[in-house]
């Protein structure tokens, strides 16, 4: 599924129905398979341009294109992972997984897909568990077999993983990289943590300034998994923060009025 992101701004009104633009002069492409990175500081729009992408809210103007046609609301193509995990609580963690495609009356191979899922996700255990009986990484891992069962092309994440201790944090990082490496979904990761970008990214767009605009786009052509010691990996996380620093600075005076 080939994205393209044509010329996006988006404003919202503001105190005194004053507009209070976000983001501008957005474009950018994303092509099947890619692991795109959005990375930025918080407040700077990332959020708003993936439900965007989701078809969640509109752009003010440009467009955005899926396979050359302009997104008309949400479609399950696209699937979204949020940074809380939201499941039915009166479910089980199978019933929770196996949800949406029910719904959509999706049922082929259904239950081998489901349990196909929690065994990737190691939840087979917890299968009949209720989310009241999670673990906060347990119950993001769920939400993420949940996106993927009902193979869609496309995969946004908002911030998922951002609530999890870090040791819980790298397993996930892991198996979502190896679940996009077998399934070959095309990913769009919101985040404002450099490091996280670095190992998981194979395009990284970086956001700055306000209303923000694309400082940066990063491609990384880093076997997995990436070593933080990797001398790459180390130029480009050194290099990303300087773009940082340089947007701060800029920011910094136009405030000031320098
Ligand atoms: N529906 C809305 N109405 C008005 N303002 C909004 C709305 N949604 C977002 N905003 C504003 O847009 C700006 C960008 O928000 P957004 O959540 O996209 O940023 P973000 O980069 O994802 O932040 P974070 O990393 O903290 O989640 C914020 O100033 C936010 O208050």
């Amino acid at each position: 599924m080939k994205i393209d992101i044509e010329k996006i701004c988006k404003s919202y009104d503001g105190p005194g129905k004053k507009k209070h633009q976000i983001l501008k002069d957005i474009s950018f492409s994303i092509n099947p398979g890619d692991f795109v990175i959005i990375l930025g500081e918080s407040g700077c729009g990332k959020t708003t341009l993936l439900n965007m992408l989701a078809g969640l809210e509109n752009p003010t103007c440009g467009q955005i294109r899926v396979n050359g046609n302009p997104i008309v609301g949400i479609h399950p193509s696209r699937s979204m992972l949020f940074q809380q995990p939201a499941l039915i609580p009166w479910l089980s963690v199978k019933e929770n997984v196996a949800y949406g495609c029910k719904i959509r009356k999706e049922t082929q191979y259904l239950e081998y897909r489901v349990s196909q899922f929690l065994e990737i996700m190691g939840l087979t255990g917890s299968a009949d568990a209720k989310p009241s009986q999670l673990s906060l990484g347990m119950a993001q891992r769920v939400c993420l077999a949940r996106a993927l069962v009902g193979r869609p092309q496309v995969l946004l994440l908002d911030e998922p993983f951002a609530s999890l201790d870090t040791f819980t944090q790298a397993h996930i990082q892991e198996e979502l990289v190896n679940l996009w490496m077998s399934e070959s979904f095309t990913a769009v990761f919101v985040t404002h943590d450099i490091d996280e970008a670095i190992r998981l990214g194979n395009k990284i767009v970086v956001l700055a300034g306000s209303p923000a605009g694309i400082s940066d786009i990063f491609d990384i052509n880093v076997p997995y998994p990436r070593k933080q010691h990797d001398p790459v990996i180390k130029a480009l996380r050194t290099d990303i923060l300087e773009r940082f620093k340089i947007a701060y600075l800029v920011k910094r005076s136009l405030t000031n009025g320098i």
